[in-house]
């Protein structure tokens, strides 16, 4: 399934350049950065285009993608396709940078995924480690409680 929105991490060392989101959905939390899938685009050329347009680098592949699922309060599934890009060390990007759309900056990954952390997207914990450690194409779906299962589903 084909959804709108593309989420994007890009990984330095131990480190992910996120974004803390000026404007809503989940206004003021630290997310990857990603937007909207025009036109017909697909999932990864959205995301290969929004890293560009917001971050100003320019990627041409993703270590590892995804789709996240999750069944909404009337019943209907929602998601959104994430994306992890490893970043090559010697690719030097100092932060913070304010944008249009918040502020860009360098986190730790173990601070992301840190348990106590109320600043990132409640998902993101469960599926983060996932696309950190295996490369490829992986399915979720998120159910209330905090649980996200992979499912062995081949991409569309
Ligand atoms: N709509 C929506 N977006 C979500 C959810 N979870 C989540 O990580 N996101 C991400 C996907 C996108 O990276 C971002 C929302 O897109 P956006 O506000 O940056 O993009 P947009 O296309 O509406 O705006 P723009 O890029 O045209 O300015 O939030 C969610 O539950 N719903």
């Amino acid at each position: 399934m084909k959804f709108k929105y593309t989420v994007c991490f890009l990984k330095q060392g131990n480190r992910i350049l996120m974004l803390n989101r000026e404007k809503a959905p989940i206004m003021g939390i630290w997310n990857g950065v990603g937007g909207k899938i025009e036109g017909n685009e697909s999932p990864v050329q959205a995301a290969l285009r929004e890293v560009w347009e917001e971050t100003g680098i320019r990627l041409n592949h993703f270590f590892s993608e995804g789709v996240v699922e999750w069944t909404t309060s009337n019943g209907s599934v929602d998601g959104i396709h994430v994306f992890l890009a490893v970043l090559d060390q010697s690719l030097d990007y100092p932060t913070p940078i304010k944008t249009r759309e918040g502020i860009l900056d360098w986190k730790k990954i173990d601070w992301i995924l840190d348990a106590n952390n109320l600043g990132i997207p409640e998902k993101v914990p469960h599926y983060l480690p996932f696309l950190l450690n295996d490369e490829g194409y992986h399915a979720f779906h998120y159910k209330a409680g905090g649980i996200i299962y992979e499912k062995s589903e081949d991409r569309e």
